[in-house]
């Protein structure tokens, strides 16, 4: 059988994309799947479809505080939050990172992985903001890149191109089903299947037949 091209639409501002993210790296070597990244705005799944972040509903933001603590663990992934997140996601837009995370996507693909992790890493971990051009070059520095290529790719940002493309994708995401983040989109039966949730990969693995080996598998000898 070919492999199953299984793309993950995802934004850095949504910590249980880094959980679905950090998981799909690690099948990437187990299950015979092609993964593509597919950096998108979330504030823009939410604008077309009128959902709300969840934890905007007092009880399931209650919730998602228990639920992430076992989630980070479990998936061994330094997720940490606290009850005054909610207002930290509110208050900052992820937008130019994701232009950012875009422009790199566009020129220099094989930064898109460590430069979408420091992101998450920088606003999830250490809970530093990353909205401004001063907090992107420093994650950029941590992926690894260099100034000169930091500089260049901040230039982009405001181009119509890298502008596009990330309205582009946001769309593809909202075409293929997704009212949130992370979504999964996984192509077969001749078709795309969206799987919402870092909670549904054990699922993707039954309907591509391919086995899960929980969250942290070892991988293939
Ligand atoms: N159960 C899902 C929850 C994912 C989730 O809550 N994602 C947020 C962003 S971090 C979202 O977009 N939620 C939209 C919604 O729940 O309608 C998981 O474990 O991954």
């Amino acid at each position: 059988m070919g492999r199953t091209l299984v793309e993950l639409y995802y934004d850095v501002i949504s910590p249980y994309s880094w959980l679905a993210f950090e998981v799909l790296c690690r099948y990437r070597h187990i299950w015979n799947i092609d993964l593509r990244f597919r950096p998108a705005f979330l504030g823009g799944i939410m604008q077309q479809t009128g959902n709300k972040p969840p934890g905007m509903l007092p009880k399931r933001g209650e919730y998602i505080l228990k639920d992430m603590k076992r989630m980070a663990k479990y998936y061994q992934v330094p997720v940490h939050m606290s009850a005054n997140d909610f207002q930290r996601i509110i208050g900052t837009s992820s937008l130019t990172a994701m232009r950012f995370i875009t422009a790199m996507d566009m020129t220099n693909p094989q930064y898109l992985e460590p430069l979408s992790r420091e992101f998450w890493m920088r606003f999830w971990s250490q809970h530093e903001d990353i909205s401004q051009p001063e907090d992107i070059l420093a994650v950029a520095r941590q992926a690894g890149l260099s100034a000169e290529l930091s500089q260049k790719t901040l230039e982009m940002i405001s181009s119509s191109t890298v502008k596009d493309r990330l309205k582009e994708t946001t769309a593809e995401a909202v075409k293929h089903g997704a009212f949130g983040m992370p979504a999964v989109v996984a192509h077969y039966d001749g078709k795309p299947h969206l799987f919402f949730g870092s909670d549904r990969l054990e699922l993707l693995g039954s309907v591509i037949g391919e086995k899960w080996l929980g969250p942290v598998p070892s991988p293939k000898l």
